[in-house]
């Protein structure tokens, strides 16, 4: 069988010199266009990608084939030479650890779980209440603060401070991480066998880079789990997702593995966390300010359910459909990953009449027209944001959509095995937070300014940008 169309490139490197630096997702589209299916291919070096530009065969393949669909690419680089294979993120499929770790995230950020964190994540927001007030122009730097610090205490118990060590140092590995896995970038990632080249060895430079960023890597990503284990030690800590399970099975007793996996599953929570929900956070404020008959539709319905002048709580989130309808249609409109993250198939697939070669790395094109969240045959007028398409007929009587439309978080959180074990955690705090903020505040553009016309950046996690500012 033949694999799924796409652009031929080069005998040697593919389509590598056509792959675009900015809006990776919108070509993907066109070749979809250009060659009339849904899913493309096309291989870089001797790597063989495949897109998935519709909902049914992304549900069909990541979803339904999830057994053999959640493996992660190998980035020699990243997992071999800076030795990061173990993290959450990239530990294959086909690893033990690869369970025990979605188990662990389980237990500990399940719905269940996310009730213990109701507290840490309400004084949080009451503290972004107070930094809008001080200083609205700071928006941005608030939201980022406060996703910081809900996850350094969630995952640590640990209370960030201005300039924090801790955060400066989770951002250094995220921004090194970054550079080492940049596609394209390292040839050890194409052709595999020059790793066994000496670092010392003319022209591998990239190697030494590689064995320091090693170094960096595991010190920086040790701090944290050692400042939690020292606090147990004195007695006096703060609970948190990591002394919760260094405690199990028994206060005390810390069998190495247990310790190894519960590190490395905290520290998939800062990566994880931080500039997703920051993300979907200012996404949320910027649209505000555009659409104030939503807003005031979202304190509306603060005010019937919690009262005026009062702050909502955990608990009142499940009576708040039109603030959940509005989450929605953000992670709808401006998805916070537009690619999600790649998958690896782990054996030779057959799919519509395509062969899906063993090895071959699968995305999922979450955003383009023609892909899944601006497809205007699930989601009518894609590019309209209107809360009111999540909205069952008989909850708004304003609601103009004839049928409920697809919920987003079914695919913004990734898919099958590999699905965002953060979910619950990220709902819950983003609700809460947005809550808070609309029960304070108004949000608008300073007076006598145009609408700015919406743009996003690139990334794994895109922003919405105002770019007028
Ligand atoms: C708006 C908020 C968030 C969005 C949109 C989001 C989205 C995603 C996506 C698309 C993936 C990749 C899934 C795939 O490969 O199919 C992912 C993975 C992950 N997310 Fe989230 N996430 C969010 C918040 C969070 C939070 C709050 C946490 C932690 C508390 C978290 C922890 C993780 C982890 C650990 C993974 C790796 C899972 C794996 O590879 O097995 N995320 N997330």
């Amino acid at each position: 069988l033949p694999t799924p169309p796409g652009p031929q490139g080069s005998l040697i490197s593919g389509v590598k010199n056509l792959l675009p630096k900015t809006l990776p997702w919108e070509t993907y589209a066109s070749w979809a266009e250009q060659y009339h299916e849904s899913i493309i291919s096309f291989r870089v070096y001797n790597r063989r990608i495949v897109v998935l530009n519709d909902i049914t065969s992304v549900r069909d393949l990541l979803e339904k084939r999830a057994n053999i669909y959640s493996d992660r690419p190998k980035s020699w680089m990243y997992h071999e030479i800076c030795d990061r294979k173990k993290s959450v993120f990239n530990i294959s499929s086909t690893d033990p650890r690869h369970r025990q770790y979605r188990r662990l995230l389980h237990t500990g950020l399940g719905p269940l779980a996310v009730r213990d964190y109701w507290p840490l994540i309400q004084s949080e927001a009451e503290t972004l209440l107070e930094g809008f007030a001080k200083s609205p122009e700071k928006y941005e730097t608030h939201i980022r603060r406060n996703a910081a610090a809900v996850i350094m205490k969630m995952a640590f118990g640990y209370t960030v401070t201005a300039d924090d060590p801790l955060i400066q140092d989770a951002e250094e590995a995220s921004k090194i991480s970054g550079w080492a896995m940049a596609p394209g970038r390292w040839l050890v990632d194409y052709i595999p066998i020059i790793r066994f080249i000496p670092s010392w060895f003319p022209g591998a430079g990239w190697k030494k880079q590689g064995e320091e960023w090693r170094v960096r890597l595991d010190k920086l990503s040790g701090v944290p789990h050692a400042w939690v284990k020292q606090q147990m030690a004195s007695g006096g800590y703060t609970e948190s997702f990591t002394s919760r399970h260094l405690q199990y099975p028994q206060p005390g007793i810390i069998d190495a593995e247990r310790d190894d996996i519960v590190k490395w599953c905290a520290g998939g929570l800062y990566a994880g966390a931080a500039d997703t929900t920051v993300s979907a956070i200012i996404s949320f404020v910027l649209l505000m300010a555009l659409h104030p008959e939503v807003q005031s539709r979202i304190q509306a319905e603060l005010d019937t359910t919690v009262g005026r002048d009062m702050v909502p709580h955990a608990s009142d989130l499940e009576h708040f459909p039109y603030l959940t309808a509005v989450l929605k249609e953000v992670l709808r409109y401006a998805p916070v990953a537009n690619l999600a993250l790649p998958h690896k198939v782990i054996e030779e697939d057959e799919y519509r009449g395509y062969r899906i070669p063993k090895e071959a790395t699968i995305m999922a094109n979450i955003w383009q027209v023609m892909a899944i969240t601006h497809d205007p045959s699930v989601y009518p007028k894609p590019f309209t944001f209107s809360p009111d398409r999540f909205l069952s007929p008989e909850r708004s009587s304003r609601s103009t959509s004839p049928d409920v439309q697809p919920d987003p978080r079914s695919f913004s959180f990734g898919f099958g095995r590999r699905t965002c074990p953060g979910l619950h955690f990220a709902e819950t705090s983003m609700m809460l937070t947005l809550a808070c903020i609309l029960s304070r505040f108004d949000i608008s553009l300073p007076p006598d300014t145009a609408p700015p016309s919406i743009q996003f950046t690139m990334g794994i996690t895109r922003f919405v940008t105002d770019h007028t500012s």
